[in-house]
């Protein structure tokens, strides 16, 4: 660490600050987000439209804060796995998935993760730190990719609506004029239920996945147990307040697992608590983990579950498993990084 200030993640209000402090104009605040978000430059050397001594000050002071991905792993389906280093030997997960029609990066925002929930390798970390929106953008940003993105979900390790104040200063950059000017629609923000959600409900337009994993309390409890402070019961009740009839979309996530929650019984249940929310439902096949005894529910059953729900008007898919030669749960790449420095 240099002691430097970083710039890329800081929202126009916090880069009018630093204008501020530099004794420049406020417009160079629009200058800067435009060299950082629409340019990409990785050093405040090539901001050549602030003036010599200014930039002279803002590179004592400051840097751009864009770090390379320390590692990769690229699977024989074209996933590729990165790891980027947010600190003395911790490492993030990022994982870009091509497509025929998309690209989406899937991202990090924390290190580990404090809800523990028992199917989870980061949630086996335990819960280190919450990322800067440096280092949250910073894996956007610094991806080999970045030009071909069309999607970002925040479905890496972490909860992301456990650390909503750098959330939320990503999702204004990635989404305003000054910044990516992305469509919110192009960003999905997966959550367990945390404390954040209304505010997330009420101030950002980007769509919302819910783990959900089980229909009943008591089940669910035992998988996550995050259902004690926030039930789902709760989590849908304040999600039937929003309107998911346009633009924006709900969808929850169930892992299929052998045996627990993979009956037709189930399938009904969960329709049954969905019915009055205009939502699709992702089957997920579970990734193993070490030390879990929980397997994944074979195909047949997962298409039964699916066809169960579909009949019931909530539309299903099954999710394409993908880089599962690549340690393919999150927070697996980066467990076996941090033993291999330990
Ligand atoms: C890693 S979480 C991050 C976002 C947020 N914390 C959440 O749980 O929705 C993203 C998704 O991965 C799922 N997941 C976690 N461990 C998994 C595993 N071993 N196999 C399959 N999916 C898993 C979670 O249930 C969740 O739907
Ligand atoms: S599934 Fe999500 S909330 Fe649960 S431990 Fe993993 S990252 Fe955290």
């Amino acid at each position: 660490m240099n002691g430097k200030k970083r710039l890329l993640g800081m929202t126009l209000d916090e880069l009018k600050e630093v204008a501020s402090e530099a004794g420049l104009p406020g417009y160079a605040a629009k200058q800067m987000a435009d060299w950082l978000y629409k340019k990409k430059v990785v050093s405040i050397a090539e901001m050549t439209n602030i003036a010599a001594a200014k930039r002279s000050w803002l590179e004592n002071h400051y840097e751009v804060g864009a770090m390379a991905p320390s590692d990769f792993m690229k699977s024989v389906d074209g996933t590729i796995k990165y790891l980027f280093q947010v600190g003395e030997g911790r490492f993030v997960e990022s994982v870009y998935i091509p497509t025929e029609d998309r690209a989406t990066l899937c991202v990090s925002s924390q290190v580990g993760c404090k809800m523990n929930c028992l199917f989870c390798m980061t949630g086996k970390q335990g819960f280190t730190a919450d990322l800067t929106s440096n280092q949250i953008l910073n894996q956007i940003q610094s991806l080999p990719e970045n030009e071909q993105l069309t999607n970002i979900v925040f479905m890496g390790m972490g909860e992301p609506l456990d650390n909503v104040g750098e959330l939320f200063k990503v999702l204004e950059i990635l989404t305003a004029p000054y910044g990516y000017a992305w469509s919110p629609k192009r960003i999905t923000v997966s959550t367990i239920g945390a404390k954040g959600l209304k505010r997330f409900l009420d101030e950002s337009d980007c769509h919302l996945a819910v783990s959900l994993h089980s229909p009943y309390s008591a089940e669910r409890l035992s998988l996550m147990p995050v259902e004690k402070a926030f039930p789902a019961h709760d989590v849908l009740e304040l999600i039937k307040q929003y309107d998911f009839t346009h633009q924006r979309r709900v969808s929850f996530e169930y892992i299929v697992f052998k045996d627990l929650n993979d009956s037709l019984k189930h399938a009904e249940a969960l329709a049954c608590l969905l019915k009055e929310i205009p939502c699709r439902v992702n089957l997920i096949r579970f990734h193993a983990i070490p030390d879990v005894p929980l397997e994944s529910s074979d195909m047949g059953k997962m298409e039964l579950f699916r066809d169960m729900l579909n009949s019931k008007g909530i539309i299903c898919t099954i999710r394409a498993s993908r880089g599962e030669d690549i340690f393919a749960a999150c927070g697996m790449l980066s467990t076996a990084k941090n033993k291999q420095k330990d």
